[in-house]
């Protein structure tokens, strides 16, 4: 694969000798009233100015061939200088030619408890046709129904575990206990035997790529309902009593927690944290608004994530596709919280 051969993004044509020429031009012929010398100039003018125009003109279009400088509608890196992830910003082929090497492994945790088991089957037929394909993918499916875990197809080099888990009386609560059981799984089994580790929202589909792009240190997703606001607008946890509390005036991005992800290790320093995090204040008798997603926001200020998926990534089905939106590659399906949450 040929690398990238240059870093600067097309120059516009510049403009300047043209207007030196159209002013001698207009010096000679008017002011001077010199046919001849107009004219000598007109074609000694012309040349350079156009071999200039040449240049510019035609080189743009090879110049764009090579830079990925081509998303000018979006910003693509933070301001601590992580990538934040559009369509057009990178190159698969390159990615791939990079991580397949590596041989690595991407856990990936769902769970499904309750009424949610009914979301499972089109996560994993969508996941299989677009996530991480050609990687190895060990799926973990936490359920309190696993007779009820849909028989789906894997490709080569994909698996899926199934742990029994009890569920619990309040979505609240499935939600941010989803904490603890991704750093028991990681501290049981996962620490030693992956590279990298997501876990996602289990009422969602998949409708477009989702590959090594996404792998980094630490990853979170921009969510959809904040990606175009100013950061009072965000619904970060607000009282000082939390743990979550983020004052006005400070924060970066609201992230979504339906995904969470990036190596093992720090992954693992995350939910511990937040699960502790989220302890206290249990003990403080107080819930953050978002719960878990209030705490990691609180944990990736502080934290900052390596990697930023833009919206792409985390959408939902009820808003249409924003003009900044390329292509969805994950989104929320539809669903009514009254007919599938416990309470
Ligand atoms: C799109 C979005 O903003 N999602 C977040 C949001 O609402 P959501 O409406 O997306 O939350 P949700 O109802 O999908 O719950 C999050 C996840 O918990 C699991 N689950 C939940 C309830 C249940 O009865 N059974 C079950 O398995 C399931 O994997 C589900 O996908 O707020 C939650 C706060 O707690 C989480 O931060 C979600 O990630
Ligand atoms: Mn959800």
């Amino acid at each position: 694969l040929a690398p990238p051969s240059y870093v600067l993004p097309p120059r516009a044509p510049c403009l300047v000798p043209l207007a030196v020429s159209v002013a001698l031009l207009v010096y000679f012929s008017a002011v001077r009233s010199s046919i001849l010398l107009s004219s000598v100039f007109v074609v000694y003018a012309a040349f350079p100015v156009n071999v200039q125009l040449f240049i510019h003109l035609f080189s743009c279009p090879v110049f764009s061939m090579h830079v990925l400088v081509v998303r000018t509608d979006v910003v693509t890196v933070t301001p601590w200088l992580a990538p934040i992830v559009w369509e057009g910003t990178f190159d698969t082929n390159i990615l791939d030619a990079i991580y397949k090497p590596q041989n690595i492994t991407v856990a990936t945790t769902v769970f499904a408890m309750g009424k949610y088991i009914q979301f499972l089957k089109d996560f994993l037929e969508t996941a299989e046709k677009y996530y991480m394909v050609g990687y190895r993918v060990r799926y973990f499916i936490f359920t309190d129904s696993p007779e009820e875990v849909p028989v789906v197809p894997l490709g080569a080099d994909r698996s899926l575990t199934i742990i029994t888990a009890p569920s619990l009386n309040r979505w609240q609560d499935i939600s941010l206990g989803r904490m603890l059981r991704l750093e028991q799984l990681i501290e049981s089994q996962l620490a030693n035997e992956v590279e990298y580790i997501f876990s996602l929202d289990v009422d969602t589909k998949f409708h477009g790529h989702w590959g090594a792009e996404t792998l980094d240190s630490l990853v979170a997703a921009v969510h959809h309902s904040f990606y175009n606001y100013p950061r009072d607008q965000f619904t970060y946890e607000r009282r000082p009593k939390s743990q979550a509390y983020i004052p006005y005036g400070q924060g970066d991005y609201y992230y979504c927690a339906a995904m969470v992800g990036g190596q093992v290790e720090q992954v693992y320093k995350l939910v511990k944290t937040c699960r502790i995090q989220l302890n206290i204040d249990k003990a403080n008798s107080i819930e953050a608004v978002w719960q878990e997603e209030s705490h990691f926001n609180h944990y990736l200020l502080y934290n900052k994530p390596t990697k930023v998926l833009s919206p792409e990534y985390m959408w939902i089905d009820l808003y249409k596709q924003a003009s900044v939106l390329k292509v969805i590659r994950y989104s929320h399906v539809l669903k009514k919280n009254n007919e599938v949450r416990p309470n």
